[in-house]
């Protein structure tokens, strides 16, 4: 059997994560594409409860339970859908802990890179983003989704934040593609289409990989 592919999606709130998550595994699905969808926090009990608490939970303490949450949701549901051959597309990753944990709440950056230390890297990480007035209209319409997002000035610190963590990963080694998606239909459409062949290509390529950790 092939080996299955990582991809990652982050970006600040409402900057489309889900709706591209969704849209790719429709694409995949109705291509005969082995997909599997899945969300950090994770759906399992310790994740449920980080995304409850992300208003008690704050800084070091949010960043060590997500990391738990993060290495769980690795060894039980990422690594064995990719072990059978899947694509696993995961909506927000570690750049969610490096920009929130550590760029909004202030947790000490290094302490935040040492917790994620042994989290596979992905082998695509895809950063949407938009102009922080785009964000915030969206948040307005969709409502928020929780204490990061309850921040009118949240946005703004965002973009910057994923575009420099996305800029560091990408010299470190992760593949990463950065969209906007305030570009109307059909660039969404050429995004899509574009991510979609990306993505089947890699996955074709894949070769078996060593997981960070056992
Ligand atoms: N490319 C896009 N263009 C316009 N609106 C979008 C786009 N992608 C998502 N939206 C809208 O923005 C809101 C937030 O999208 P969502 O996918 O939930 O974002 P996230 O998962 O990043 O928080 C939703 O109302 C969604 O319909
Ligand atoms: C993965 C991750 C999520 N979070 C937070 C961000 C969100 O407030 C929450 C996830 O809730 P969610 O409802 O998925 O937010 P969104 O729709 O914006 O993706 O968890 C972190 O603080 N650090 C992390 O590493």
């Amino acid at each position: 059997m092939s080996q299955g592919l990582f991809v990652a999606i982050d970006g600040p709130g409402a900057a489309g994560k889900s709706t591209l998550l969704r849209n790719l595994t429709e694409r995949f699905t109705g291509a005969g594409v082995p997909v599997h969808a899945t969300t950090e926090p994770s759906r399992a009990p310790l994740g449920e409860f980080a995304r409850r608490h992300t208003g008690e939970y704050t800084g070091m303490a949010l960043a060590c339970l997500v990391g738990a949450d993060r290495y769980h949701h690795l060894e039980t549901e990422i690594r064995p859908a990719i072990d059978a051959g899947k694509v696993v597309l995961c909506d927000r990753y570690t750049l969610s802990s490096l920009v929130l944990q550590a760029g909004i709440d202030g947790a000490p950056e290094a302490a935040v890179r040492c917790i994620n230390a042994y989290a596979d890297p992905p082998d695509l990480q895809i950063v949407l983003t938009a102009p922080p007035a785009v964000l915030r209209e969206r948040l307005d319409v969709r409502g928020s989704h929780g204490r990061f997002e309850d921040d009118p000035s949240l946005p703004e610190r965002e973009v910057e934040l994923y575009h420099k963590a996305a800029a560091a990963s990408e010299q470190a080694g992760v593949r990463t593609v950065v969209a906007d998606t305030s570009q109307g239909p059909e660039a969404i459409e050429s995004l899509l289409s574009g991510l979609t062949s990306t993505i089947r290509g890699l996955w074709s390529q894949a070769t078996p990989r060593i997981h960070l950790m056992r």
